[in-house]
């Protein structure tokens, strides 16, 4: 079975031109395989955000290619006409503010996703139960966002950003708004879903402090992305 859930060659991204342009990436070239929880860090500025919404074919990149899974969703061009289909069904988004809707409940927050995907009420609502019991609030299901804590809110999105059964995650500085033990029960559940749903998950950092929970580490340096192995910790370069 194919271990790789996103591959990106030679990615190139520039914004604007002429005296406005501003040159991101050049030559960006990595892969991620299902089961790792990768962070993405840089320099504010550096291209993190822009890189993970290139991977979730929000931004288009100026050249090179992706693949998502086996299928190669860019080619100096997008590949299909259909790039929120491929991000409905393959990829879960976190970002730093949970963006859970404020007049829906939980349940009703998570099961928007699948029944955008054309999944019945009903098994859409299964679904949503079996992840909020995964995250251990399924107490809270029928509550208000205004109700839960800021950690609460995080695992329901989270939630919400596996109840697509993606294959890819990608969490803009999750933990951005959290204390550090929540932060680092954010990261710890990221590691779980990671193994257990055997997805792939690129979590974009600041905090130095949640390096040693992942699997790898990339880092934008001058305008390419540069792997390493954390050893125990130890992050090499
Ligand atoms: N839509 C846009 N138009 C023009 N320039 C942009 C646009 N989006 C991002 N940029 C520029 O691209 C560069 C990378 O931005 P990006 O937000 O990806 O960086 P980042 O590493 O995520 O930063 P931070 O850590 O501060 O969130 C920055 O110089 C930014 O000003």
């Amino acid at each position: 079975m194919n271990k790789q859930a996103i591959k990106v060659k030679n990615l190139v991204k520039n914004f604007g031109k002429g005296d406005s342009l501003v040159r991101v990436l050049e030559g960006a070239s990595f892969s991620v395989d299902k089961g790792e929880l990768v962070a993405l860090v840089a320099p504010s500025g550096a291209g993190k955000t822009t890189l993970l919404m290139m991977i979730g074919c929000v931004e288009e990149p100026t050249s090179g290619a992706i693949w998502l899974g086996s299928e190669k969703v860019y080619d100096n061009k997008w590949l299909t006409k259909e790039t929120r289909k491929i991000r409905r069904e393959k990829i879960g988004f976190i970002f730093q503010e949970h963006y859970l809707i404020p007049f829906l409940n939980i349940m009703e927050n998570i099961t928007l996703v699948p029944q955008a995907n054309g999944v019945s009420k009903e098994e859409s609502e299964k679904i949503a139960f079996e992840l909020l019991k995964y995250f251990e609030i399924e107490d809270k299901a029928y509550t208000m966002l205004s109700e839960l804590s800021g950690g609460q809110n995080q695992r329901a999105a989270i939630a919400r950003a596996l109840a697509n059964k993606p294959q890819i995650v990608l969490a803009d500085e999750p933990t951005a708004a959290l204390d550090s033990k929540r932060s680092v029960d954010v990261v710890k559940m990221l590691k779980k879903i990671a193994i257990e749903q055997n997805v792939a998950v690129i979590m974009v950092t600041h905090d130095e402090a949640m390096l040693p929970l992942c699997d790898r580490i990339l880092k934008i340096e001058d305008k390419k992305v540069v792997s390493s192995k954390n050893l125990q910790g130890n992050i090499i370069f």
